[in-house]
């Protein structure tokens, strides 16, 4: 292991400051800028006028909010600045206006009315006039974390060669193994050369884990080898735990910036428009569709049935059925559906199978996971990182079928149950995704050279931004169904709804309120557009 530390520990500031500006540049800030930085002990400035401390929150006119990202500046004093080595590049000079506008944020919210609020805002991602790091000192380190993605290694290769031809970074150190790899395992030089490839193969190529993650060995592997920006990937686990180590970073204070990647192919973070890897998935789910639907309508009475990925949140399943159209029914985790009844499931196979002669049915794994726990062994089973662990819901709901249909002797049907579950995560990335990992990794690099920190990078309506991370952590994106992307859906397949028409207004006035009472809550807002 390098010892040899590069970093120095600056002392954390003992009293709130209250300069309010951008860090990048020398201008005086907004007087109404509040920021609420860590005692010396590291925690929250006590103000009983603020809700939640220990953000940095700047009020505009007509209700204009914007959340803004830590910098390094909030807790080191007189940090130095520099000309950002771009302007010299001869790629990047050419373009008039490279460097972002010191103001510029990206709204949160686009669909507005006449006199709505301006509502929250974030920092404009993408390079700075100054930064805060000289090109010999930046060490940086790159972890993957969670499940696999297609395009991890596609935003690690962009991390290593973006560093090396925009800021002349000559190595990065790869991190094996996730969060754990810190302190339990070797590192990987990474260089344009040694990453050159990798975009080519799915996984990762440093390695990953669920669970392993102890603070404060990871911080100690941080400072004893001189890292001073790190990159974190992975899912919403992983930004919980890539906003501790910021924290644990503010309160040693050191000059460490925090980077958070959002990796879901579940695409459940919320706020950025998508995950990278997502449109990759759903094309390579279409091939399990394909395959259901030809194997059952090439029987009497067949019916396909495949599982896809998505613990808690069914947009894989969803824009896989939509994308398709060969779907008959989607079931996935926000929309419980039965199947016994008037109105069932078991009803609606019959009458599509008397009409079609054969059908498709797709399912998140997530799916009806009420309806398994009351009839199978009650699992509480967990994986290292605390997350349940599924029953499968696609064999379960197989063998429902296929005994309800051999009751009825008059109709017997052929059932194929496809699981492509990890084929559709362990691919490389497609064409689209690729270049989102691109900007992903520009972005990122862009923000911690300009001296932010204890943010994740990703799209807002279209604009990359850069999100505080209790943004990213405090919920999950889940489908709405009361949305209009359902409705979409469920005009393309013809299902039933499964829902109560009560529930339905009843979920529809609690997301008006909900939206009344905070007008930046989007949920709806990656579904509509
Ligand atoms: N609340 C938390 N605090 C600190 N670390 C956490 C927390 N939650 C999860 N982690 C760590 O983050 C890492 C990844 O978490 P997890 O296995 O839940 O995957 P993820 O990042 O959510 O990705 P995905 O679910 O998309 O595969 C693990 O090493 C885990 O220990
Ligand atoms: O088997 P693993 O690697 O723990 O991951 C499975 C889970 O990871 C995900 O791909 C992402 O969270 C889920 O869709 C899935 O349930
Ligand atoms: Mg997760």
């Amino acid at each position: 292991m390098d010892t040899s530390s590069s970093i120095s520990r600056f002392a954390s500031v003992s009293a709130p400051k209250f300069r309010c500006f951008d860090p990048t540049i020398s201008k005086p800030a907004p007087a109404n800028h509040r920021r609420y930085p860590p005692m010396s002990n590291g925690a929250p400035a006590p103000d009983s006028s603020n809700p939640v401390p220990d953000r940095k929150v700047v009020p505009g006119e007509a209700g204009y909010v914007l959340e803004d990202v830590p910098h390094l500046s909030d807790y080191i004093p007189d940090l130095p600045t520099y000309p950002n080595p771009l302007q010299d590049n001869p790629s990047y000079s050419v373009v008039r206006q490279y460097f972002v506008n010191v103001d510029d944020t990206v709204a949160q919210k686009i669909v507005v009315q006449k006199d709505s609020s301006r509502g929250t805002h974030f920092r404009r991602a993408g390079p700075r006039q100054r930064v805060y790091f000289e090109s010999d000192e930046v060490h940086p380190c790159i972890v993957t974390c969670g499940g696999l993605c297609p395009g991890l290694n596609t935003v690690i290769r962009e991390i290593v060669c973006g560093l090396h031809h925009m800021y002349g970074v000559s190595s990065v150190l790869g991190i094996e193994g996730g969060y754990r790899g810190f302190y339990a395992r070797n590192t990987i030089p990474l260089t344009p050369k040694v990453v050159n490839d990798i975009h080519k193969r799915g996984g990762t190529i440093l390695g990953t884990s669920r669970g392993g993650h102890i603070t404060s060995k990871i911080v100690d592997s941080i400072e004893d080898r001189g890292i001073n920006q790190v990159y974190i990937i992975g899912g919403d686990g992983t930004q919980k735990g890539a906003a501790v180590i910021f924290e644990e970073i503010r309160k040693r204070g050191l000059k460490v910036a925090v980077v958070g990647i959002p990796k879901t192919i579940d695409n459940d973070i919320p706020v950025i428009d998508k995950s990278f890897g997502f449109d990759t998935a759903v094309e390579e789910a279409q091939r399990a569709i394909n395959a259901a639907h030809v194997e059952s309508e090439s029987i009497e009475n067949g019916i396909g049935v495949v599982k896809l990925m998505g613990r808690h949140s069914g947009f894989i399943a969803m824009y896989a059925t939509l994308a398709s159209r060969d779907v008959d029914c989607c079931l996935i985790p926000e929309s419980p559906f039965y199947l016994e009844g008037p109105g069932g499931l078991f009803e609606y196979i019959e009458k599509r199978l008397k009409e079609n002669g054969h059908m498709v049915i797709v399912i998140a794994e997530g799916a009806g996971q009420e309806l398994l726990s009351k009839i199978m062994r009650k699992m509480d089973e967990a994986d290292a990182s605390g997350n349940k662990l599924l029953q499968d819901v696609g064999l379960w709901i197989s063998h429902r079928i296929k005994d309800h249909f051999a009751k009825r002797q008059k109709m017997s049907i052929n059932l194929k149950y496809i699981d492509p579950t990890y084929m559709i995560r362990a691919i490389p990335s497609n064409a689209s995704d690729n270049v989102y990992c691109t900007l992903l990794a520009h972005s990122a690099i862009h923000g911690a050279m300009a001296g932010y920190t204890g943010f994740t990078v990703g799209p807002v309506n279209g604009r990359h931004a850069y999100i505080p991370f209790y943004r990213i952590t405090e919920r999950q994106n889940k489908v709405v169904i009361t949305d209009r992307m359902w409705a979409r859906l469920l005009s393309s397949t013809n299902q039933p709804s499964f829902v109560d028409p009560k529930l339905v207004v009843a979920e529809k006035e609690r997301e008006l309120q909900s939206n009344g009472a905070n007008e930046n809550n989007q949920v709806t807002m990656t579904q509509t557009k």
